[in-house]
């Protein structure tokens, strides 16, 4: 069985992930770490009745008690670097859904990992739909290299845009490199900055956050007198679990850094 410690435990995604671990006959949940709802009860928490195991408040300290396999980390955008030295510096493996990591700091956690014989993975979306989305975009973009991104969320997330969005447009733009073909150039003058959103590889992205969402994302592509739009929404953080859950069973075999739920699937 393996041994899965939850950072993030008390949060929308964490709470989810302790009750997906704790249903799973294969894993053993050994505890949740978290800055809020300290000492209070994981189970009570997550929703899945009393299991006597507190939420503790050390990630580092929790490791040495509890000495899990894996580590999975749903926690903030601002503390994921350190979370993550921290788990691989005590030679544990781990799983991360935060977004905010940099792709040279995704490099910096994969050249630790490797160092101290541990795997990380990282994917900023672990939904089967959205990594679906991702990989049509690509064979899209190939036939039409005009897009932008519309992502939708709720009003609580930290950072904007999303973790998949900017892969989505990493991705795009890799794959319109690799086809040779180039969008047209945007000439619009923004009267007032910010009007075409951010550019990630030079792909628009335009950021939604209201209350009501949950997590959605457009891929808007246009050709001539027409236009293909691919859209994908996650309407419970359930649809996130799967991945998780396949993630925490796959992250030990491979050594370093994995980056995207593709390579597992
Ligand atoms: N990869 C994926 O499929 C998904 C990723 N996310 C990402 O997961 C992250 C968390 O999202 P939510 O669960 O909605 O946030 P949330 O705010 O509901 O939960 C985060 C929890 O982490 C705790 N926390 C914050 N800093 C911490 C630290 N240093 N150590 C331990 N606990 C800490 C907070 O107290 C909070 O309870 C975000 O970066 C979000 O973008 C969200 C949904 C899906
Ligand atoms: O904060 C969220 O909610 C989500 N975050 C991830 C992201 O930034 O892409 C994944 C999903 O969109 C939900």
């Amino acid at each position: 069985m393996l041994k899965v410690l939850v950072n993030g435990a008390d949060g929308r995604m964490g709470s989810q992930a302790v009750k997906a671990v704790y249903e799973d006959k294969d894993l053993e949940l050994a505890g949740g770490v978290s800055i809020t709802h300290i000492g209070e009860d994981l189970g009570e928490i997550a929703g899945i009745g009393t299991l006597h195991m507190p939420v503790r408040d050390n990630l580092g300290k929790t490791i040495d008690d509890v000495k899990p396999d894996v580590v999975v980390d749903f926690t903030s955008p601002r503390a994921i670097f350190d979370n993550a030295k921290t788990v691989i510096e005590h030679g544990v493996n781990m799983v991360v859904g935060t977004t905010g990591l940099t792709a040279e700091q995704r490099d910096e956690l994969g050249k630790m990992a490797l160092a101290e014989g541990t795997c990380i993975f990282i994917a900023p979306n672990f939904g089967l739909g959205a990594v679906l989305m991702m990989k049509i975009s690509t064979e899209v973009a190939k036939y039409l290299p005009d897009v932008e991104i519309i992502e939708m969320h709720h009003n609580n997330k930290l950072d904007a845009p999303s973790g998949t969005s900017i892969m989505t447009a990493n991705m795009i733009a890799a794959a319109r490199k690799e086809a040779g073909i180039e969008p047209a150039p945007d000439k619009t003058h923004e009267s007032l900055e910010g009007a075409r959103g951010t550019k990630v590889d030079g792909i628009p992205i335009h950021s939604v956050r209201l209350p009501g969402y949950v997590a959605h994302q457009q891929v808007l592509f246009g050709g001539y007198g027409e236009y293909l739009t691919i859209r994908h929404d996650s309407i419970d953080r359930k649809s996130f679990m799967p991945g998780v859950i396949l993630a925490v069973k796959k992250v030990g075999s491979h050594p370093g850094l994995t980056f995207g739920l593709e390579n597992f699937l």
